[in-house]
């Protein structure tokens, strides 16, 4: 691509911004899956052995009130990244304001510091004020005042254009100040370019997971280049309202309910939906469950999906040449409704001369946890941007780096 990438900036003594994607999961205080924090290291150690400065910044989670703020803190990241790289990592517990700039400023050559959650701007006093997700433009230009270029490394973000990537990258062109993309946003758009500029068929998306009112419209797009869509996870319920299937307490999006319906309409027989469920009384391991087939019963959530479903999506799967998944089947994260993820996962790692393309900070660490991804072609950090990507979207987080020249 004609964009300028790391290894085209001087980075001797400069102090170097870099936005990465470290939403990652944390429980307990303590780093789940750290295969994010992993992908963004060549860039970091690019900096660090080049003599910059590296000032890093990442949203962690989604904050709508003080209250999620202790939870989504940065600093078990720090601690994580800090492991991975063998060197102190300075954790400033703001990202804005005199301690943040004076950590700045003493800072030496080839050291690394990571400012708090962006997305702590987005509740301030209380109050829901979205500077960081809104792309307050005072917020992008407070942060592109801090350094002297800035590195776009976040591709599990840019589908998004929030302060902390488009933001800080307007501010600092406005000044002229150099706007690169790091190893990782390279590499990304590099493998995902190449897997679908012309996919093999049959080309099969599978669609899961919970964000269903940011992700369903891809699937619109979707039904021009794929043969097959699966839906899976708590995308499924949203369909299920659609066709009338009763959904008892299971995750659901009200008003994406039309979108369903329409996509149902234009897809036809391509849209392949879960038979059965795996159904629980409560959001807990500890739940009492029951595999049901069809409607979801009153008082019961769908959590995972069911045997009959993993046999179907797998007959659907067995010819695919591409495939791309992005979204578990069910709450993994709680080993009762773990089952179907892993099933899919694995039978991925199994399907001979196929491109299987895994996107997504959950999928990914869902296959991790597995140990198929050495099986898959690509793993992908991004989930809901490599679904914008391959749908061929223009990512602001992409368009706001440079040109070369
Ligand atoms: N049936 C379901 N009900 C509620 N949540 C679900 C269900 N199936 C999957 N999930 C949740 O979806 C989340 C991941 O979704 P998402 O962020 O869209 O995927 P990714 O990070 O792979 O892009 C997981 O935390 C998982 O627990
Ligand atoms: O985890 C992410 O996306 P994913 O869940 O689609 O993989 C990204 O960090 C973006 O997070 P957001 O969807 O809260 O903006
Ligand atoms: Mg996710």
């Amino acid at each position: 691509m004609s964009k300028l990438i790391i290894d085209d900036l001087d980075l001797k003594d400069k102090k170097v911004l870099m936005r990465v994607d470290f939403n990652v999961p944390i429980k307990d205080g303590v780093v789940g899956d750290d295969n994010r924090i992993v992908a963004a290291l060549p860039s970091i150690e690019y900096v660090i052995d080049h003599g910059g400065k590296a000032i890093l910044f990442s949203h962690l989670g989604r904050i709508k009130s003080e209250d999620d703020k202790p939870g989504l803190s940065l600093r078990p990241v720090a601690e994580k990244l800090s492991k991975l790289l063998g060197k102190p990592v300075t954790f400033v517990p703001v990202n804005e304001g005199p301690q943040l700039e004076e950590a700045i400023d003493n800072m030496q050559d080839g050291q690394v510091l990571l400012a708090e959650n962006t997305r702590y701007q987005d509740v301030i006093n209380g109050e829901q004020v979205k500077r960081e997700s809104g792309n307050d433009p005072k917020l992008g230009e407070y942060w592109a005042s801090l350094g002297d270029v800035f590195v776009n490394d976040a591709f599990g973000t840019a589908h998004r254009s929030h302060a902390s990537n488009v933001g800080i990258a307007t501010a600092m062109e406005k000044e002229g100040k150099p706007v690169a993309a790091g190893f990782l946003l390279e590499k990304e758009i590099q493998f995902l370019g190449n897997a679908v500029d012309n996919p093999k068929h049959p080309f099969v998306a599978i669609l899961g997971g919970a964000k269903v009112s940011d992700k369903i419209g891809v699937i619109d797009h979707l039904l021009d280049k794929a043969d097959k869509i699966i839906i899976g996870g708590g995308m499924t319920y949203t369909f299920y309202a659609a066709k009338g299937i009763g959904i008892g307490n299971s995750l659901v999006e009200k008003d994406k309910i039309d979108v369903a319906k329409e996509i149902l309409k234009k897809g036809g027989d391509k849209i392949v939906l879960p038979v059965d469920s795996v159904c629980a009384d409560q959001f807990s391991n500890d739940a009492k469950t029951q595999v049901v087939d069809g409607s979801i019963p009153d008082g019961m959530m769908a959590l995972d999906i069911g045997p009959k479903s993993i046999q179907l999506f797998e007959d659907v799967l067995k010819d695919a040449k591409t495939v791309v998944w992005n979204g578990p089947m069910g709450v993994f994260e709680m080993p009762k409704f773990a089952e179907g993820t892993l099933a899919i996962g694995r039978y991925l790692g199994t399907l001979k001369d196929a491109t299987t393309i895994v996107g997504g900070g959950d999928s990914t660490a869902a296959v991790k946890e597995l140990g198929v991804a050495d099986k898959l072609t690509h793993i992908s950090t991004g989930g809901g941007a490599s679904l914008e990507y391959l749908e061929g979207k223009t990512l602001p987080g992409i368009a706001c780096v440079s040109n070369k020249d």
